[in-house]
């Protein structure tokens, strides 16, 4: 199993580019479904949930082509599916394979996809997916660990209000693409506007979806007969959250980092915070500027959906409160587990105390190097950041988390300057 070795205390220094966003090109992969032509995607990140969704798609029946061997544009074709499944063999190891039940309902009339199961974050359960797409008339049960969709006699989904219990990112995407094809209009209420949200309602406009209000939470789609594949290749939002990492990791080590690709209007809340931590954070000619002279300073946040500041980022700004002068409050509100992090920053020498869904960090002057275990995917970062600033030698193990979501992330820290390898 990879491990990373880092020898931390290093400062960051250079240009780095960001990718394409895993949480955008997940659903964006699954809305190739929707349409027999070939869609073409760019900027998609090299990583392994996207990889494993390639890999359910072509167990579905879609050829998927990379354009070359290193490149970021592929060619999705689902006109030959004849397997409206994912199994749970697949579905185990990325919860966004529920993506697909949207498309392969609306577009195939029917669907098997497996029960994605808990994670270490959380339960997080698909029961507002399920009761969404009932209300646009699907017929669902859920036995031996698979959801069973069907569409009623006739063959299509009919168009719905639809208000979930809470704002879910998933379940607005997966009422998007059913509602593209369904037969009338749908309104979701109180819908996420993250922006991967509002990516795939581009990118499905741009196949000929009729949708108004994606970026609000009042979204409104008007069911049509059949979409295409956009006319021009459609490039993949940038990674907020790879590029929220990277701003982390500099106002940690500090240094003087610029950002290529990133957008800084999706970063508002993380900017701000990072500010007010001490660090300087200008979006200049396109790139975002970060740079940290001094030792940060801890800094209170609570997470929330968009634009507030994001669950994904929790753990890693968590970890520069390790090294910051003062004390933070931090307190998580979407995922009831997300503090997994914590006792293996602690390892590392952090002083942190979690009660319930708080927890309170008192910055230390230095870490120092240990052995830990990544949990879950950004509590790997948050590890990658403290052993970046930690003295002595870290080993962040099980970094198959980290593999989930980032695109060579040890080879663009040691292009800034870090000391990181990946060792077997
Ligand atoms: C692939 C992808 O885009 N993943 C992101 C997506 O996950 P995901 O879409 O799975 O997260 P949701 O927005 O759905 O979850 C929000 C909350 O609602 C709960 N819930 C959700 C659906 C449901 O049917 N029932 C239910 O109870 C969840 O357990 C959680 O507590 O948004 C999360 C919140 O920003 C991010 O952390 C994930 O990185
Ligand atoms: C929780 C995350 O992803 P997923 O929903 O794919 O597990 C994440 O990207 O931090």
């Amino acid at each position: 199993m990879d491990k990373l070795l880092i020898r931390g205390g290093k400062p960051l220094h250079g240009t780095v580019t960001i990718s394409g966003a895993k949480n955008a090109a997940l659903p964006e992969l699954c809305a190739a479904l929707l349409t027999a032509e070939p869609v073409v995607l760019d900027n998609v990140p090299r990583l392994q949930d996207v990889h494993t969704m390639i890999k359910l798609l072509r167990n579905m029946g879609a050829s998927v082509e990379w354009d070359s061997d290193t490149g970021h544009r592929l060619t999705l074709n689902a006109g030959p599916v004849s397997n409206p499944e994912a199994p749970y063999e697949l579905v185990k190891t990325m919860r966004a394979s529920i993506l697909a039940l949207g498309p392969l309902l609306a577009r195939f009339g029917e669907a098997t996809v497996s029960l994605p199961g808990g994670c270490a974050i959380g339960s997080r359960p698909v029961d507002q997916h399920i009761k969404g797409l009932q209300l646009m008339g699907a017929e669902i049960v859920v036995e031996h660990g698979y959801i069973l969709a069907k569409c009623p006699a006739g063959g299509r989904l009919k168009g719905a209000r639809i208000t979930t219990d809470m704002i879910t990112v998933t379940g607005t995407e997966n009422f998007l693409m059913a509602a593209a094809l369904a037969e009338g209009e749908t309104v979701l209420e109180n819908a996420a506007q993250e922006p991967e949200v509002v990516d795939l309602a581009e990118l499905l406009i741009k196949m000929g979806a009729q949708i108004e209000g994606h970026g609000t939470s009042r979204i409104v789609i008007r069911g049509v007969d059949q979409l295409h594949a956009p006319r021009e290749p459609h490039a993949i939002v940038p990674d907020r959250i790879e590029a929220g990492t990277f701003l982390c990791a500099v106002a940690a080590t500090g240094g003087d980092v610029a950002l290529v690709g990133s957008r800084a209007d999706h970063l508002d809340a993380v900017i701000d915070k990072l500010r007010e931590a001490g660090a300087s954070v200008n979006a200049i000619n396109g790139q975002l500027r970060v740079t940290m002279g001094t030792r940060p300073i801890a800094v209170g946040f609570r997470t929330s959906e968009y634009p507030a500041f994001p669950t994904d980022m929790q753990a890693q700004l968590m970890a520069v409160n390790c090294v910051a002068q003062g004390s933070a409050k931090i307190s998580e509100t979407i995922f009831e587990n997300r503090f997994m992090h914590v006792n293996e920053l602690v390892r590392l020498g952090a002083r942190i105390e979690v009660d319930g869904k708080t927890a309170v960090v008192t910055g230390v002057e230095r870490l120092s190097g240990a052995t830990v275990m990544a949990t879950d995917l950004r509590a790997s970062a948050s590890l990658v950041i403290a052993g970046l600033v930690a003295e002595g030698q870290t080993v962040v193990d099980r970094i198959y988390h980290l593999d989930r979501g980032y695109e060579q992330m040890e080879a663009k820290l040691r292009a800034l300057g870090a000391d990181i390898e990946r060792v077997k």
